[in-house]
């Protein structure tokens, strides 16, 4: 009987089990002999070269010139998750480095935009009518972009799964995810951020917020958690609450993303005291339970730029954390408010 531990097997064995690893064990794996090693390394380049672990349109690399940290590690979605949606559960371990080219790209744009089953209800233009004036989808009140208001969220409504229109669409800029060059580069105080890699026009669609949809109640549990690990340093949390207000001043919707754990590339944008360079704009597709929330280039963006935005004016902590933001109307202490 022959051994089918041979050097060639266990390399074989370990480029399908090490992209599967987080980085301390991927580290440890390396620690036991030269082939895994070399793998291991082979891995952690593969993941440096692309955040969005090919499943964006194009790859968001990182870059530190810092310290020794390669990469962050995460779970990449390109669209928001409903814990219950087909595929939240399958978030447990997702390969992130193999040596295969890339793997499927998800269907752009998808259906279910939500992770919610979703209504009919949308438009039934003729080719090339959507977005115009006949067409259901259209929002009269929203300038381009969505960027008629440059102060606070902007709103847009596009076509989605309700409507007859094919995926080509003009109607439906957000839903093809991340096709502008990023870069994820590392800083000394503030960790991680989201960088243009390519100069961005003013009112050019970014990135979605993505993440997992939680429950309040869930949101509270994780905040208060987070909050913890974040005054240990320990963590970079992503929680997200949007609030959308009725003229009358009352809340009336609310939706909590954490990009936390399983996010996409929007998961890296920093605050900024100024408002920063990026808009965010509720975005409505027909058909769709939820608003996503969506990023679009607030002015024109020079390559190499930090990409940033407000994460709110409320400051209810007591001991918050600092801001290294730089800008003039820097507060010196982040954003914080009780969830
Ligand atoms: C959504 S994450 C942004 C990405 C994060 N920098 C990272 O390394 O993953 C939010 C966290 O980034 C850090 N951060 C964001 N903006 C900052 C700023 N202006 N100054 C200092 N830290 C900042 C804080 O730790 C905050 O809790």
């Amino acid at each position: 009987m022959t051994n089918p531990a041979t050097p060639r097997a266990v390399t074989e064995a370990a480029e399908l089990v090490l992209p599967l690893l987080p980085p301390q064990h991927l580290a440890a794996a390396a620690s036991t002999g030269r082939s895994l090693r070399a793998t291991a390394s082979a891995v952690t380049a593969r993941r440096a070269a692309d955040a969005a672990h090919g499943l964006e349109p194009v790859p968001i690399p990182f870059r530190n010139c810092v310290d020794s940290k390669p990469y962050a590690y995460f779970l990449y979605t390109p669209f928001s998750l409903n814990r219950s949606s087909p595929g939240a559960s399958s978030y447990g371990a997702q390969p992130w480095g193999g040596a295969w080219a890339r793997p499927p790209s998800p269907t752009w744009p998808r259906p279910n935009l939500d992770g919610f089953p979703s209504a009919v209800c949308g438009c039934a233009c003729e080719v090339g009518e959507c977005g115009g004036p006949r067409c259901a989808c259209a929002d009269a009140e929203a300038g381009a972009a969505g960027l008629a208001s440059e102060a606070g969220m902007g709103s847009l409504r596009e076509c989605g799964d309700g409507c007859a229109c094919a995926p080509s669409c003009v109607n439906r800029q957000t839903q093809h995810g991340v096709a502008v060059r990023l870069r994820v580069v590392r800083h000394l105080q503030k960790g991680w951020g989201l960088h243009a890699a390519e100069a961005l026009g003013r009112g050019q669609f970014v990135c979605e917020y993505a993440g997992e949809f939680l429950t309040t109640e869930e949101a509270r549990r994780r905040q208060k958690l987070y909050d913890e690990l974040a005054s240990a340093g320990k963590l970079s949390p992503a929680l997200i609450v949007i609030r959308e207000h009725l003229p009358s001043g009352k809340a009336c919707l609310r939706v909590n993303i954490d990009a936390t754990e399983v996010g996409n590339v929007a998961r890296f944008i920093n605050h900024s005291c100024d408002g920063g360079n990026l808009h965010p704009v509720l975005v409505r597709s027909s058909g769709s339970l939820l608003p996503r929330l969506c990023f679009f280039a607030a002015r024109e963006i020079v390559e190499g730029d930090e990409l940033t935005f407000s994460y709110g004016d409320a400051r209810v902590r007591p001991n918050g954390l600092p801001c290294f933001c730089g800008s003039l109307q820097c507060s010196g202490v982040l954003p914080s408010e009780e969830t």
